[in-house]
């Protein structure tokens, strides 16, 4: 079974005390929030259908929104799913690790779209893996098997030691299918059209989003499939792949936050879901000094001094 270990994830990032977040961030720049789900704005739980987004979260996340701050959902989950647990908010959602976006819920067709097409998403080789993994998972009572429009999951979390098997039996039916491949996430495998990116899908994001003031994106996740998240806004792939650029036209240097230890390409790290809260709290007030001052004065950088980074201990 392959591991978690990566090429890019060889830094060691630096923790930032939630708390004061908004001591790490500048009056004068504009920014953008990107939010993964589970393991970030959602705990864990054992299955996937009872997870939810606490309210308090949802409502923090709208505070902010007012402050004229765009946030964008990327993750895992189906569209479908991540509409309904984030169903009090509106807010634009790359879901199926980017297969599906919605910009808008409410906008006519052509600013929503799935990258189906792109990816030459094939259903019926989608519904022949599928079929497989329940024959296969026939013997096994502690597998969940996640049901997704584009995508399937298997999920051990019931029963850890049942990650080889969980590997084995993805593996095994994926190979033959050359535009499939596997992506690992928190005791889950999952079969997903190959190009699947939550990279990709934040940029996609952030052009929409993009408007004359260039925008400093904060992505915050926690899982592996979030590292293309974190690469694409602190531009590590920039010599070698230039789609972040080409797609903006500049260079983006955000800021990647995992939530955990371990291995990460991210340059921060918060320890968990609950620092996550306090961070956003701490960003909201910002967002609030900030929206206060620059009403205060029609010449902002009179008066308004550039902050600099204080968050790492
Ligand atoms: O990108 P995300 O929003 O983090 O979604 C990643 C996967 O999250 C879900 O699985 C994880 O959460 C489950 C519920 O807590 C947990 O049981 C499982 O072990 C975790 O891996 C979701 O079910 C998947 O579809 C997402 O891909």
């Amino acid at each position: 079974m392959p591991t978690a270990k990566d090429s890019h994830l060889n830094i060691s990032p630096m923790y930032i005390k939630p708390r004061s977040f908004a001591d790490c961030l500048s009056i004068q720049q504009d920014y953008c929030l990107f939010l993964d789900i589970d393991g970030t704005l959602a705990d864990f739980t054992l299955n996937p259908k009872d997870s939810i987004i606490p309210a308090a979260t949802l409502s923090l996340i709208k505070d902010i929104q007012s402050c004229g701050v765009d946030i964008g959902v990327v993750t895992g989950r189906s569209l479908a799913e991540a509409k309904q647990m984030l169903s009090s908010i509106q807010v634009p959602i790359a879901a199926t690790h980017g297969l599906e976006i919605e910009f808008d819920r409410n906008e006519a067709q052509g600013t929503n779209y799935d990258n189906s097409d792109t990816l030459q998403f094939d259903n019926t080789e989608l519904s022949a893996i599928k079929l497989a993994i329940i024959q296969s998972c026939k013997p096994y009572k502690d597998f969940t098997i996640e049901d997704k429009p584009y995508s399937v999951a298997l999920h051990y979390r019931q029963n850890p030691d049942l990650a080889d098997t969980a590997y084995a039996i993805m593996a095994k039916r994926v190979k033959s299918y050359v535009n499939w491949t596997l992506q690992q996430g928190k005791y889950v495998w999952e079969a997903v059209p190959k190009g699947a990116d939550k990279g990709a899908a934040i940029l996609t994001l952030l052009k929409k989003m993009q408007t004359d003031h260039k925008l400093c994106p904060i992505f915050i996740g926690d899982d592996i499939t979030d590292e293309a998240g974190f690469r694409a806004i602190q531009q590590e792939d920039a010599l070698s792949d230039n789609t972040s650029m080409a797609q903006l036209g500049q260079p983006i240097k955000g800021m990647g936050i995992k939530v955990g230890s371990g291995a990460t390409c991210a340059h921060y790290y918060v320890h968990d879901i609950t620092e996550v809260t306090v961070l956003l709290r701490s960003f909201l007030d910002f967002c609030q000094n900030r929206a206060t001052l620059l009403s205060e004065s029609s010449a902002p950088n009179d008066f308004i001094t550039k902050k600099t980074t204080r968050c790492l201990i």
